[in-house]
């Protein structure tokens, strides 16, 4: 069984994957392999200061994600840009993944599921939603602006969007042990699916 987590920036996506992974499914998370695998690459490196300049992808150091982060999210093309050069190497990694453990349990962090099309990867997709107050509030708490966190949010589907979109939806306002619970009863149906 291949699960595809999406929903809301802040909403959760990591939290319920970590609770999947708790009750036995292998998890990836996009973010976290383009932050550690695709843009640490050196090839990779060298197109994004072809693309934006040294003070972005330093000769000597890591990638500054906020500067790339500052650059794309407020133009279209340069988030363009930035999609088609990471995307590829993304699903490669997912690809290999796969590939080496094609009987276990996936579950997938993946921001952009619906945006970019990729439901065909999955058996079911989850969209992990919150009110806006309450995904606004995590984002402060995690120390991003309500300013960026608003213009980051501008360039997704919208959350209403996502939960018409996907298979199943958890609603994550309340508490964790409510969060828990919802994954509790979601894998025990997925399962008796499969
Ligand atoms: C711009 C970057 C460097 C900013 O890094 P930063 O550490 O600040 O954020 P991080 O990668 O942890 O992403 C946090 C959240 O931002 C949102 N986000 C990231 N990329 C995008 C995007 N292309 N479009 C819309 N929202 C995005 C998602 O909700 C994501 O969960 C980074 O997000 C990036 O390289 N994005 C492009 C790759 C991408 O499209 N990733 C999503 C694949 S599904
Ligand atoms: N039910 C909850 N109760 C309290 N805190 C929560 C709950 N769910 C998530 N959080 C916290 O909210 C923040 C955002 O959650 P998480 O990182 O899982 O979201 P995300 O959707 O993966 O975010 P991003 O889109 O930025 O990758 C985290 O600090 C997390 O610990």
């Amino acid at each position: 069984m291949i699960l595809g987590i999406t929903g809301g920036m802040g909403c959760g996506k990591s939290t319920v994957a970590r609770l999947c992974e708790q009750r036995g499914l292998r998890r990836l998370d996009s973010d976290a392999l383009i932050r550690e695998r695709v843009l640490t690459d050196p090839a990779m490196r060298e197109a994004l200061r072809a693309e934006w300049g040294a003070d972005v992808a330093p000769v000597d150091a890591p990638v500054n994600r906020a500067r790339l982060a500052a650059r794309v999210f407020d133009d279209e093309m340069a988030l363009a840009t930035l999609e088609r050069l990471t995307h590829p190497p993304l699903f490669a990694l997912w690809r290999a993944a796969l590939r080496d453990a094609p009987t276990v349990d996936w579950a997938i962090e993946v921001p952009l599921l619906f945006e970019k099309g990729l439901e065909n990867w999955f058996d079911f997709t989850v969209c992990v939603a919150s009110s806006p107050a309450q995904q606004l509030a995590r984002l402060e708490q995690r120390g991003l602006s309500r300013a960026l966190a608003e213009q980051r949010i501008s360039k997704q589907l919208s959350l209403a969007r996502k939960i018409e979109l996907s298979d199943h939806v958890v609603w994550n306002d309340g508490s964790l042990a409510f969060l828990e619970s919802q994954v509790d009863h979601l894998l025990a149906a997925l399962r008796t699916l499969r």
